[in-house]
């Protein structure tokens, strides 16, 4: 792999929220370093660091700082909610303030302080069929799917299935199936959710370009839009992922989402290992 414009030791941060893990790297005081090729090294769990998604944090004209999204796969992501509250609490931190901008290719996102917990405006859900994007007109509430789910577009393209029991789903088999169809021309994320009543739904996901994880923020967002949008619950909800609960209000600005982050470790990658790969 191409390195001389990494430095031999890099910094990063590995935080996750409610288990959905990711690598951070801040590149405010340089050029973006991230490529597909460097997300992939360092996403490799074997031979890298590990992550669901990696965030790389740059200087911004327009918000407190501008932020990108990598899945491990080395493709990018448009959004990633529980990225951007775990970043948001790095940002609140280091500033001091109680409210911060993010800019992400979905626009500026706000984060706030709630508690202990850190909320953000995920942004209005994109219900048009080219916006999600589909590759061509449909009901979206409805798709022509088995198992008919909502499709959602949060910066980032879902795909929501209401099931009786979700034990009984097969995730990986029935997401990746759904991942790829052909009605998704920038493939999807999938979640699988079961209501449990009116404030209270238990969801699991497939994520586009990483598989299984135990959350995903811009999916519990199209989650709770969905089953709002289907007269199933209220606009406000409780949600349990794999990795523990989200707070869900859709609003008249924006789904904002409120939830957990914590900081696991601060490293450097000695970039050796990349000459490697
Ligand atoms: N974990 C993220 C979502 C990543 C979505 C990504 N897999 C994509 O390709 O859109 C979240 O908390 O919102």
């Amino acid at each position: 792999m191409q390195q001389e414009t990494l430095p031999s030791n890099l910094p990063f941060l590995k935080m996750h929220g409610l288990g959905n893990d990711f690598v951070i790297i801040d590149s405010r005081r340089r050029e973006a370093i991230v490529t597909p090729e460097l997300a992939k090294a360092i996403g490799d769990r074997h031979r890298g660091v590990g992550f669901d998604q990696l965030a790389e944090i740059r200087t911004s004209s327009s918000a407190d700082i501008d932020l990108d999204f990598w899945n491990s796969d080395g493709s990018l992501a448009g959004a990633c909610g529980n990225a951007t509250r775990c970043v948001g609490r790095l940002m609140l931190d280091e500033t001091g303030k109680d409210e911060v901008t993010i800019r992400t290719e979905r626009g500026i996102l706000i984060a706030q302080r709630s508690g202990d917990e850190v909320s953000v405006n995920m942004g209005h859900p994109q219900r048009m069929w080219d916006e999600v994007p589909l590759s061509h007109p449909v009901d979206t509430d409805f798709l022509p799917l088995e198992g008919e789910p909502v499709a959602v577009g949060m910066g980032n393209p879902h795909a929501v299935f209401f099931v009786d029991d979700i034990q009984k789903v097969d995730v990986p088999n029935w997401g990746k199936k759904v991942e790829y169809d052909p009605l998704f021309p920038q493939r999807t994320n999938v979640e699988f959710a079961e209501i449990r009543s009116r404030d209270e739904i238990r969801m699991r996901v497939w994520e586009r370009g990483t598989g299984i994880t135990l959350a995903c923020g811009s999916g519990a967002c199209a989650t709770a839009v969905a089953a709002s949008v289907r007269g199933l619950t209220d606009k406000k909800v409780r949600m349990e992922v794999d990795g523990g609960w989200l707070t869900l209000d859709w609003r008249d600005d924006g789904v904002w989402m409120t939830g957990p982050t914590q900081l696991v470790f601060k490293a450097e990658f000695d970039t050796s290992f990349l000459e490697r790969i």
